[in-house]
């Protein structure tokens, strides 16, 4: 056995003790417990924001795109949201909708998705009454257009529209400050962020977006991005600050991984992006 195999196996044995002594001290939360120095671990975590009891909250999810649509409501009101719909998840969504009792004043978009067809437009003809929302630097067509600044507001509650373009140029994210939660679209994924090789993408504004306009809410703010490829579902500010592998790194470092990601273009690109233009499918004849 050469020298180094013989040291490595010492160090290795060194972690092993050590996790086995700290896995038998209760005191220890479970973060701490496998944190072994080298690893970046959550050795602390800031305290859970609870929504309340009149904020209805649902996440579904579109199996084929991995894209999460989100139902937000009043439930004394009834007014609602939903955010990101999927064109072939319509007949669900407007299903809930109806479920629930629920008056749809909404239906909004974080960007103009390049990987599926939006159910905006289907869903205005299926839920008479809801309008499209999607922000002014979009370049797509809807019946509000939103600009930073302006609050979204559905019964007591409201979201925050905030710019964070990089992923495209007319991203946003929508942040619920009473409730601790935030909906990033594209801008910043689970351990991940949108990539920046079309649409106008642009790794440098990406990182400027996350660091001004994401990091800087509370850390224990959630963060519900608009895709997952892993089954993850929910995220926070503080975990994406320590733990996210790119967007931990300096701004140069960022743009290297970003320029070489060499990710193969979306599937549905070409018929995604132009029908996302005028709000999605119209009709289903
Ligand atoms: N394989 C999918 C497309 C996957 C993809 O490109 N996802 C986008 C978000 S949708 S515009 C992305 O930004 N991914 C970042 C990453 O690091 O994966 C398809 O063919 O539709
Ligand atoms: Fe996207």
């Amino acid at each position: 056995m050469t020298h180094a195999i013989q040291s490595n196996l010492v160090k290795l044995g060194g972690h092993l003790a050590r996790a086995a002594v700290l896995s038998q001290n209760p005191r220890i939360n479970r973060f701490q417990r496998f944190n072994w120095g080298h690893v970046r671990r959550l050795t602390t975590m800031s305290s859970q924001i609870p929504l309340s009891s009149d904020f209805l909250f649902r996440q579904m999810f579109d199996p084929t795109s991995c894209t999460y649509t989100y139902l937000l409501a009043d439930t004394e009101s009834k007014e609602a949201v939903l955010i990101d719909p999927v064109l072939e998840q319509v007949d669900r969504d407007a299903g809930v909708v109806r479920d629930l009792g629920l008056s749809l004043k909404f239906v909004m978009n974080t960007h103009m998705h390049a990987d599926h067809i939006t159910g905006t437009g289907l869903l205005k003809k299926k839920v008479p009454g809801c309008k499209s929302l999607i922000s002014e630097a979009s370049g797509a067509m809807a019946d509000v257009h939103v600009e930073p600044g302006e609050e979204v507001k559905f019964g007591q509650h409201k979201l925050e529209v905030r710019s964070t373009p990089g992923h495209t140029s007319g991203c946003v994210t929508y942040v619920c400050h009473e409730q601790g939660i935030a909906f990033t679209g594209d801008t910043i994924l689970i351990r991940g962020c949108g990539r920046t090789d079309f649409q106008e993408g642009d790794p440098a504004v990406l990182y400027k977006s996350v660091y001004e306009q994401i990091f800087s809410l509370p850390d224990n703010f959630k963060l519900y991005p608009a895709h997952d490829y892993k089954g993850l579902m929910v995220t926070t500010v503080e975990e994406e600050k320590k733990l996210n592998p790119r967007l931990t790194k300096s701004l140069d470092q960022f743009i290297e991984i970003m320029n070489n990601l060499n990710l193969p273009y979306p599937k549905k690109i070409d018929v995604a992006v132009p029908a996302n233009r005028v709000c999605g499918i119209q009709d289903d004849n």
